[in-house]
């Protein structure tokens, strides 16, 4: 029987990008293995998921893909209140009989060496070790989160107010002192059902069999090696770690794309990107703000903007955006007036390419993982300006750790005032401070060169984990 492994990512298309570039990273390596992957369908619009579907199967035939059956959740968990996490455990829990049954299915053709579990699927491991397959945990965030995740339940154990409430710092092995209101967003209010879904899931990973995190050893040492000395579980043994990143979307060829055409005729590391991952919204007012900011900053820009969010809490638009109307939402005569130092685009930039160019000398992120990595891979100095999931996490990680990033500092109601982003930005370009971070950043980019180079930990990693799942015995079908 051919041999195979199952992913089961989360249906987020930050995730399911990771997951699809781990799995050719993995048949690089592996050419023979047959890669199944289950999807799910949430009940919002996912055309952008579906496209990069459709693609991936038509340019990766070793890569199959399970379309699981579509839940229409009743009405009241659509509502606009409701937030996301919640939605998505509702729909992870919906599918666990078709994980058994689609697993039992592919077993009838092929020996399952491994199920890998996106972090957020983690409580999945059940239906797994019911079927005896040995089940990976995929991060594809950092390793301080996976150490913010494992020791999860002894925070929740140790205090018992909301993280929201607490106003302290917070002693997490391997990761700098963490403000107890940085945390995960879906962690901040204790008697919320996302905050007792990720601490289930954190309570069974114990159990995985391995965990895979998109980080290389050099970026993350302290948590990595924390993680590792078991610090992060105490009460049992932590199962084995693999650090095999950075793993980030390849360039696309992207031909003749507007904003890479305008990047080719700015001086070089002149560029500040602003971009905000693949579901970052703004308000009206923080978009005008931000518009005043950069044109008092001097400094030349390349900003992605979307239609402005109805919903304050919510920084994160679901399903297919609409072109924005710039001209309405930008401060009068903004656009004319920057026109020879700044291009906004609508919706999309290809982030990759943009941040490979040789013009671009920083970058305005909302702290996704991804694109931190992808910043830390070309050597692009951050401005961290977190939204939502882990991002407000991940700054702290970014500027105090790792130190690649300047923090944007937002006032108590969250918005960032248009002195602020001009100071910001100005900083990073300008002064010392902003030389200092580049430097950091540089050497953290010949660290994930070396990391993925020949005998590099992150190929080390790699090989480890392919040896284990090829040390399995491969003849037992499921049942
Ligand atoms: O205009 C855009 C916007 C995004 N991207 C790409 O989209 C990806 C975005 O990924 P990421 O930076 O991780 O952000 P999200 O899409 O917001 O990712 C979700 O998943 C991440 C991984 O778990 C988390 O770290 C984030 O907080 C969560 O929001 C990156 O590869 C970007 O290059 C583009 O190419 N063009």
């Amino acid at each position: 029987m051919k041999e195979a492994v199952v992913f089961y990512p989360a249906p987020l298309i930050g995730h399911l990008v990771s997951t699809i570039e781990l799995c050719k990273l993995i048949l690089t390596h592996q050419p023979s293995l047959s890669i199944h992957i289950l999807i799910i369908t949430p009940p919002y619009d996912t055309s952008s998921t579906s496209t990069y579907v459709s693609t991936v199967s038509t340019t990766l035939p070793s890569i199959t893909f399970h379309n699981l059956p579509t839940f229409t959740p009743p009405h009241t968990l659509l509502s606009s209140t409701l937030n996301h996490e919640t939605l998505l455990f509702h729909l992870l829990h919906h599918n666990h009989p078709h994980i058994h049954q689609t697993l039992i299915s592919i077993s009838n053709t092929h020996s399952i060496q491994a199920l890998i579990l996106d972090v957020l699927c983690s409580q999945s491991i059940s239906i797994a070790s019911q079927l005896n397959l040995p089940t990976y945990i995929f991060l594809p965030f950092s390793a301080s989160g996976l150490a913010s995740f494992l020791y999860h339940p002894m925070l929740h154990e140790t205090y018992h107010k909301s993280f929201k409430e607490l106003n302290t710092f917070l002693a997490i092995p391997g990761v700098p002192p963490m403000p107890s209101c940085d945390m995960p967003k879906p962690l901040l209010e204790r008697n919320d059902e996302s905050y007792k879904n990720f601490l289930n899931c954190s309570l069974v990973a114990s159990k995985a069999a391995g965990f895979i995190v998109n980080t290389f050893e050099a970026l993350e040492q302290s948590s990595i090696e924390a993680i590792s000395n078991g610090l992060t579980l105490p009460n049992s043994p932590t199962p084995p770690l693999y650090c095999v990143g950075p793993i980030v979307s390849q360039i696309q060829n992207t031909g003749d794309n507007e904003c890479l055409k305008w990047l080719d005729s700015q001086p070089s590391k002149s560029v500040v990107f602003l971009c905000f991952g693949s579901l970052g919204v703004f308000s009206k007012e923080q978009l005008h703000e931000t518009a005043l900011g950069l044109e008092k900053s001097g400094q030349r820009f390349l900003w992605v903007v979307r239609n402005p969010i109805r919903d304050q809490n919510h920084n994160l638009a679901l399903g297919t955006q609409e072109d924005p109307d710039l001209d309405s939402l930008l401060p009068k005569g903004f656009l004319d007036r920057t026109k020879e130092k700044g291009l906004v685009v609508k919706n999309w930039a290809p982030q990759a390419a943009v941040l490979s160019h040789d013009s671009v000398g920083g970058f305005v992120t909302h702290c996704g993982w991804n694109s931190v990595l992808e910043a830390v891979c070309f050597g692009v100095p951050m401005i961290a300006w977190p939204l939502y999931a882990e991002q407000r996490f991940n700054r702290v990680v970014a500027v105090e750790g790792m130190e690649v990033a300047l923090w944007m500092h937002e006032n108590v109601e969250g918005f960032v005032e248009a002195n602020e982003v001009e100071e910001r930005v100005r900083e990073l370009m300008e002064s010392e401070r902003g030389k200092r971070v580049r430097g950091r950043v540089m050497v953290a980019k010949d660290g994930a060169m070396a990391a993925l180079g020949d005998g590099g930990s992150s190929r080390v990693a790699l090989d480890k984990l392919l040896r284990a799942w090829n040390g399995r015995s491969v003849h037992n079908k499921i049942s």
